[in-house]
């Protein structure tokens, strides 16, 4: 068998929460795999559970009933094969980037690796993020695309097996967002990466996706649909802006979001 298809293996995710309200069921009947090396996002409205589905695959949660694995191993709690990076970059504010990347890096390689390699480690993951010139910055001095670029190197740093994120640019300005978006997919298309991103961007998930995995609204939601985005990389945004088959990903992503799983949060005019 091919277990670079099955990279990673969820089988049949139940994720019931108890709350004081009783039992509430967030996520039912969860079956994807993930290849080596491929890029999927996961969309969805808020609250469907996306979050939940990747902090189940971070190991930050435990699935109330289902399997987990994450090349073949049972996902059993958070490691650094599995790094994550969150909306709001948590950068310790009193280090360095330097200091902020090498803490992870220590943390991976310190018992094994010299302190020249661990330095070598640290450097190259703020060059690959094009960081190289801040590392003496502190978090209050650079800015918010700055900070999550570092909580990219940072995570990369740990040279995990997945890349877990977590609308990484979602608090971002428009501009900055894109720019990082290039980013992410040249240091991906560098580093092989597997990658798992939850997003609220039908643009961002066709530019970045191999497979744009759709959910249900909750409660139990589940995967409605996916969507094989087959566009050549490396992807440009602007030539894509007209290209017929992002269009028609980008269609199919919007039909099933606002007509299959229309909201049924009534928003106020
Ligand atoms: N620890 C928890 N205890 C109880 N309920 C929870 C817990 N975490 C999440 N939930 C519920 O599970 C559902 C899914 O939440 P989740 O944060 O995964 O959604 P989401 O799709 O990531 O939302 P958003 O896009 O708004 O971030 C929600 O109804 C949420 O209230």
């Amino acid at each position: 068998m091919d277990n670079n298809s099955k990279f990673i293996d969820i089988q049949n995710a139940e994720m019931v929460f108890n709350t004081k309200q009783g039992r509430f069921h967030a996520l039912r009947d969860i079956n994807l795999t993930v290849r080596k090396g491929e890029f999927v996002t996961l969309i969805g409205h808020s609250g469907c559970g996306k979050s939940t589905l990747l902090n189940l695959i971070a190991g930050l949660l435990r699935a109330s009933d289902g399997a987990l694995l994450c090349a073949n191993r049972e996902i059993a709690g958070p490691a650094p094969e599995r790094a994550v990076v969150f909306q709001n970059h948590s950068l310790l504010p009193w280090l360095t980037c330097y200091e902020n990347v090498h803490l992870a890096v220590e943390r991976v390689f310190g018992s094994t690796e010299s302190k020249t390699k661990l330095k070598e480690r640290t450097l190259a993951a703020l060059a690959l993020v094009g960081l190289s010139h801040a590392e003496q910055k502190r978090p209050n001095e650079i800015s918010g695309g700055m900070k999550q670029r570092v909580g990219i190197a940072r995570a990369l740093s740990m040279e995990p097996k997945v890349l877990l994120m977590d609308e990484p640019f979602g608090a971002l300005d428009a501009l900055t967002r894109a720019h990082l978006q290039d980013e992410l997919l040249k240091i991906v298309a560098k580093t092989h990466s597997t990658v798992v991103m939850v997003t609220h961007d039908v643009d961002e998930a066709v530019l970045l996706s191999d497979r744009i995995v759709m959910m249900t609204n909750g409660p139990a939601a589940t995967i409605g649909d996916i969507v094989n985005v087959r566009l050549d990389r490396p992807r440009d945004r602007v030539a894509l802006a007209h290209d017929a088959l992002y269009i028609e990903y980008r269609s199919a992503v919007l039909e099933f979001l606002y007509h299959r799983q229309a909201h049924p949060v009534k928003e106020a005019a």
